[in-house]
């Protein structure tokens, strides 16, 4: 959690004075019941109004300005915990947009999810209570301590054995509770994680009718929950009690000590009263500073968590200063080259080469795993690959940085992902100062001009989370028109058209042709159709090109391609080509 106090660095001024009001705000409370004490002593009992009145005063103005303090100081402390609770939340963020695919699946996107919000917030309220909390603690024992020594040392011992009693049953309380608010925050991932399929999955979970099966897991894992907070709350429901018996006792001891010193003349009456009022005064604030102490644990945990995301290097760093400006071609050499997923046994890619001439499309046709998208991913440096080299006009894409090398790529991803917004808004996000005409452009040669002129509200009309307000033929032309609009030097097109209809591709395809110029295609696809017509095509099995080669050669020479086509084509198709 230490290492996380850095970022109250910018705070610092506010937290010394949090940390000076409640310094004042601890002795302006314990200062009350002395002046209380001097009022009974040299007023009540001696019948003297006036010092009454003028010591009663002189406590309302203290009382005022303890309370006074005690605002400014919760307003501050406001502040500091969401100014703190944000900072570390925007660092999480930006983490997480550093972090390589490879490295996110290692946190996981459920407990990451729980770490910005929930586990930062934690941490936020924590620091908050600590100062507030735990350190006046120490500055009130000692204190109240000093202030009682000075007025009968018996019953400043009765208070410090009161302050022992309730010590040791905090300790072995916390022994049990401490493990219990550790665990607190991995049941929590755990619901998020049921939370987030559940709503992800809503269509799945209905079509094969599997509410209760869900219902059932996300009632385990809240009840789950529930049991671990409930015993948390029983045992803090048991220590109240057994503390508030441990205070009594001691004010019942102070009573009895302080009523026969008072009745040997050895105290006065209102001291009496101070001296129960600077027990239960310590002891109040003991109570506070032992559950801090408790949640410490719990914050600690959290803060482990989100050290543990901030403290990650990721595995795609930018290695070289050189600038490689944007052009209007790129010819990408794959030599050589290995890729194995961090947690596989077996390389997806072995040895595999391949050339991507500027100008042409090349494409890549195989079966399902065979490794298609992953070779489309390696492009714009998703993953690391093993060994070998990826090459774009000679340069290693190693040598680029992350942004260059991805401004020079138009990527249409297998599954097409929208964003909540406008239409135009997610066209837009391939070129943020896009015009309405280019917007308008991109979406004709991606053949979503006509669905979208039929909506409500054309280009502004409203696409749901994830697009799910749009059929997945619709969603995958506008991620293709979100890809043209940056007229990049690469497009990948990973599987792009699958659901599109026959004509809708054919189409798409020819207006894509007059628009690519210079540019590099990628193109994977399952149907022959939509790649007939590639100036290369790269036929994979199991990692390993098989074929490479036109539709005719390939009809000619390569075994697995001819096998896919006659799986695909019709008799007469199959004879003309
Ligand atoms: N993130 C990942 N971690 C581990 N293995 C993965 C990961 N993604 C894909 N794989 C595995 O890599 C292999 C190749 O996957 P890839 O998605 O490249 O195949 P594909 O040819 O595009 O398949 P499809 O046509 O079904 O989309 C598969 O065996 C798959 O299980």
């Amino acid at each position: 959690m230490l290492k996380l106090f850095k970022f109250l660095k910018p705070y610092q001024i506010s937290v010394a004075t949090v940390l000076l009001f409640t310094f004042i705000e601890t002795l302006g409370t314990l200062y009350v019941p002395t002046l209380t004490a001097d009022i009974v002593n040299n007023g009540v009992t001696q019948g003297n109004i006036p010092y009454i009145i003028k010591t009663g005063v002189f406590m309302l103005l203290v009382a005022i300005f303890t309370a006074g303090t005690a605002v400014l100081n919760s307003r501050l402390s406001a502040n500091i915990s969401s100014g703190f609770a944000r900072d570390i939340r925007k660092a999480l963020f930006m983490k997480a947009q550093a972090l390589s695919i490879n490295d996110f699946h290692k946190i996981g996107t459920a407990s990451m999810i729980t770490r910005t919000t929930s586990d930062v917030t934690l941490i936020g309220q924590t620091t908050v209570m600590l100062m507030q909390m735990l350190l006046p603690a120490p500055v009130m024992a000692v204190a109240g301590l000093f202030l009682a020594f000075s007025k009968d040392k018996g019953i400043a011992l009765i208070i410090v054995a009161t302050m022992l009693i309730f010590l040791l049953i905090a300790a072995l309380l916390g022994k049990k509770i401490i493990p219990l608010f550790k665990f607190i925050q991995i049941k929590m991932d755990n619901i998020t994680r049921i939370l987030r399929e559940i709503i992800i999955g809503v269509r799945v979970i209905r079509a094969f009718n599997r509410e209760n099966h869900e219902k059932n897991k996300i009632d385990t894992a809240v009840t789950d929950y529930a049991a671990n907070s409930i015993r948390i709350n029983k045992m803090i429901a048991t220590l109240l009690p057994v503390v508030m018996l441990v205070i009594n006792m001691g004010i019942i001891s102070i009573l009895w000590l302080g009523g026969r010193r008072v009745a040997d003349g050895q105290m006065q009456v209102g001291d009496i009263m101070a001296l129960i009022e600077y027990c239960s005064l310590i002891l109040f604030f003991l109570i506070m500073g032992t559950m801090m102490f408790m949640y410490i644990p719990r914050a600690q945990a959290c803060a482990e968590r989100i050290d543990e995301v901030l403290s990650m290097t990721p595995e795609i760093t930018d290695k070289s200063s050189n600038s490689h400006p944007r052009g209007d071609y790129a010819h990408i050499e794959f030599r050589n080259v290995s890729f194995r997923y961090s947690n596989a046994a077996e390389p997806i890619l072995s040895n595999l080469s391949f050339e991507s001439k500027s100008g042409e499309v090349t494409a890549i046709i195989g079966g399902t795993g065979s490794g298609k998208s992953t070779i489309a991913n390696l492009i714009p440096r998703f993953f690391e690959i093993e060994s070998g080299s990826i090459l774009i006009n000679g340069t290693n894409i190693r040598n680029f940085s992350q942004k260059e090398l991805r401004d020079k790529i138009g990527f249409v991803p297998q599954k097409a992902f929208l964003f909540s917004g406008t239409i135009a808004d997610n066209i837009r996000d391939g070129k943020a100062n896009a015009t309405q005409a280019e917007i308008e452009q991109a979406a004709q040669i991606a053949q979503a001009d006509g669905f979208i002129r039929e909506l409500k509200n054309g280009y502004q009309a409203y696409v749901a989370q994830g697009g799910n307000n749009l059929s997945g033929g619709q969603k995958q032309r506008l991620t293709i028109a979100r890809a043209l609009i940056r007229k990049p030097e690469i497009y990948i097109f990973d599987d792009s058209f699958s659901a599109l209809d026959l004509k809708t591709d054919a189409m798409l395809r020819r207006a894509l042709k007059k628009e690519i110029g210079r540019a590099t295609v990628i193109m994977v696809a399952q149907r022959i159709s939509t790649i007939m017509e590639a100036d290369r095509i790269l036929v994979l099995e199991d990692g390993i090109i098989t074929g490479t080669g036109q539709h005719q050669e390939l009809m000619q020479n390569c075994q697995v391609y001819r096998q896919i086509a006659a799986s695909q084509l019709s008799e007469a198709e199959l004879a003309s080509s």
